[in-house]
């Protein structure tokens, strides 16, 4: 950890792309602070009887581009920070992919775990009713997060419909299909990472098979593994919140995936697995040639930075590496390809959602996956060709790709005052 709060050190990136353009003093000032931060606690009946608040956030960081996005997340450590950092990220995540969104974001502190299911859901619906005024399909938009899944999103979706008296599936994305979910949306976030590896595979050095090792189990690093073992490459090891697994032979992926859907963590499938369980910070320094962070922010940070082996780290969480985790690993000839650009797939498909939500028409999976993996190599090889040109890293890059849309929006809404909350 280092000086600061989490929204501080976001912002080096964003005076880094500034110091790399011609950006009126404006942009940036309208760009440092959230638009609009609610704060709210969520009062839930519990099984037993008794009564707990649960603190909740939603963040409306800019709205420049268009209605604010973002996923939101149930975890028992959230802050007002964590929450107003993401949303900055989800801001300059929808420029990067050009996206006719802001960025935006949402929290409840809790532990999800310890919920039932009916806890669960009167925790969602409250979370909707706090924010029924907040979110809209035209002005901001929430989809899954960590700890957050299709079945929240319908719960919510379902409390907004009930509030406003209307059938308006476009107020959130990540639904269940049958209740105006996208196809493709589940394994979204991971295929962009993907498509954008195979995408620039030899600039990268990761041509023919490779091997991979994931932090973090869930939605991202699940599907990736899935992804990557069907494409022939080999996933040496994986960690998640309680542990971390390595087979430099490789994981039998669907195993894997079936013992974690059974509610197995994966260090109980080691044995099994024919895997050793290693500490759950080494799977950081274990031989493989692809590292994809795919759980929380600030888990390469300048104590573990130099331990990577990898030749490429492909940022699937938001914020996995920190900015002196970066120059460690820049000096090391490691290539981070950033979250903003490495994760977008999720909410690229989130807005096909939100499309096919407004104009009633659904496409099938191959139109998703074709129009994801056009998008995610059109701003993959725009932000590539910055990287060169500049000779900055990918992050810098896709920074400076944002910003420039950022800031042509900004001055071209003119001089009207705006509110930073
Ligand atoms: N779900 C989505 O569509 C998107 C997710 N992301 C980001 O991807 C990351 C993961 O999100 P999801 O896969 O959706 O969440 P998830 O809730 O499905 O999975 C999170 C996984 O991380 C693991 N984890 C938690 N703390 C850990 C730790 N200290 N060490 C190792 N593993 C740990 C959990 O055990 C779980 O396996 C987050 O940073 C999220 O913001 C980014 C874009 C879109
Ligand atoms: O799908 C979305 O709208 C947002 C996903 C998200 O929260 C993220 O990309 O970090």
């Amino acid at each position: 950890m280092t000086d600061g709060s989490l929204l501080d050190r976001a912002l080096v990136r964003l005076e880094e792309a500034a110091s790399h353009l011609q950006i009126d003093q404006d942009v940036i000032e309208k760009l440092k602070y959230p638009r609009e931060t609610t704060k709210t606690r969520l009062l839930i009946r519990m099984d037993d009887g008794s009564r707990k608040s649960f603190l909740a956030w939603r963040c409306r960081y800019d709205d420049t581009r268009g209605p604010t996005k973002g996923g939101i997340r149930f975890h028992p450590e959230s802050t007002i920070e964590e929450v107003e950092t993401l949303a900055f990220w989800m801001t300059f995540k929808c420029a990067v992919m050009n996206l006719p969104y802001g960025g935006g974001k949402g929290a409840v502190r809790v532990d999800p775990h310890t919920l039932s299911k009916t806890e669960l859901e009167r925790l969602s619906r409250a979370y909707m009713q706090a924010f029924a005024t907040t979110v809209g399909p035209d002005r901001d938009i929430p989809a899954p997060d960590v700890y957050t899944n299709a079945m929240i999103m319908g719960w919510m979706a379902d409390e907004y419909n009930q509030i406003t008296g209307s059938v308006t599936p476009a107020v959130i994305t990540g639904k269940p299909i049958a209740l105006g979910g996208s196809l493709g949306r589940n394994d979204a976030t991971a295929r962009g990472g993907f498509y954008l590896v195979r995408h620039l595979a030899e600039e990268l050095g990761l041509a023919g098979s490779h091997t991979v090792a994931i932090q973090g189990f869930g939605n991202a690093g699940q599907f990736y593994a899935q992804l990557a073992a069907a494409d022939g490459h080999r996933v040496v090891a994986v960690s998640d919140s309680t542990g971390a697994i390595y087979r430099p032979g490789g994981l039998d992926v669907a195993r894997l995936i079936a013992g974690k859907t059974a509610g197995r963590r994966v260090t109980e499938l080691a044995a099994e697995l024919g895997a050793t369980i290693i500490a759950a910070d080494e799977l950081i320094g274990v031989e493989a040639d692809l590292l994809v962070p795919a759980a929380l922010e600030e888990m390469i940070t300048q104590a573990n930075a130099a331990t990577v082996k990898a030749r490429v780290v492909l940022e699937l969480a938001n914020g996995p590496v920190t900015a002196e985790a970066d120059k460690i690993l820049s000096e090391r000839g490691v290539i981070v390809l950033p979250d903003i650009l490495a994760n977008a797939g999720g909410v690229t498909v989130s807005y096909f959602e939100w499309v096919q939500n407004r104009q009633g028409f659904y496409w099938d999976l191959e139109e998703i996956h074709a129009r994801l993996k056009k998008m995610m190599e059109r701003e993959g090889r725009a932000v590539w060709d910055i990287a060169k040109d500049r000779s900055v890293s990918v992050r810098a890059a896709a920074y400076i790709h944002a910003l420039g849309r950022l800031s042509t929006a900004i001055e071209a809404h003119g001089t009207q005052p705006f509110f930073a909350g």
